[in-house]
């Protein structure tokens, strides 16, 4: 269960990296369950989420292989990245860049849903006011 104040940012923020640790399978296996908190908290399945496996660079205490973090972030609708913290390579930047084009991508898919059912309502309330003046 989050705290109050986790329960506040899951509410208010527009997207999430969810960052395991490729040397612990434990970090790993507790994506999905993270995954479903933010939806439940969202009560929607169009959060914004990018999954990151970092200390990519420990190859030999690495617990998660590349496919099995691709799988499970595919599973998940998410897109995915390797990272080292400690090399401070390109993948971090990308990482994050990629969670704010997810993000700008929904608020504009969202906007144009919105858009579109304004523009219902306004047709079937016009399309009653015709009915009527019709019908008397
Ligand atoms: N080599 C390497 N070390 C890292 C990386 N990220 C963090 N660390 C180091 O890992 C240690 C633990 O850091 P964190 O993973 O942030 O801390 P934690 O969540 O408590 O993780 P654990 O202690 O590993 O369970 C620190 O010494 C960090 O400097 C990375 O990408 N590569």
């Amino acid at each position: 269960m989050p705290s109050a104040v986790a329960e506040c940012h899951i509410r208010s923020a527009d997207g999430f990296l969810i960052v395991y640790s490729a040397t612990d399978r434990h970090s790993f296996e507790a994506v999905p369950a993270i995954k479903r908190l933010l939806d439940d908290q969202r009560r929607a399945r169009n959060v914004s989420c990018v999954v990151v496996a970092n200390k990519a660079d420990l190859q030999h205490q690495r617990r998660v292989t590349t496919a099995e973090g691709e799988r499970a972030a595919a599973e998940l609708a998410c897109a995915f990245f390797e990272t080292s913290a400690s090399d401070g390579g390109d993948d971090i930047a990308e990482a994050f860049h990629e969670l704010y084009r997810e993000v700008k991508r929904r608020k504009l898919l969202e906007g144009k849903s919105r858009r579109r059912s304004s523009a219902q309502q306004v047709k079937q309330v016009l399309n009653k006011v015709f009915k009527i003046q019709n019908a008397s």
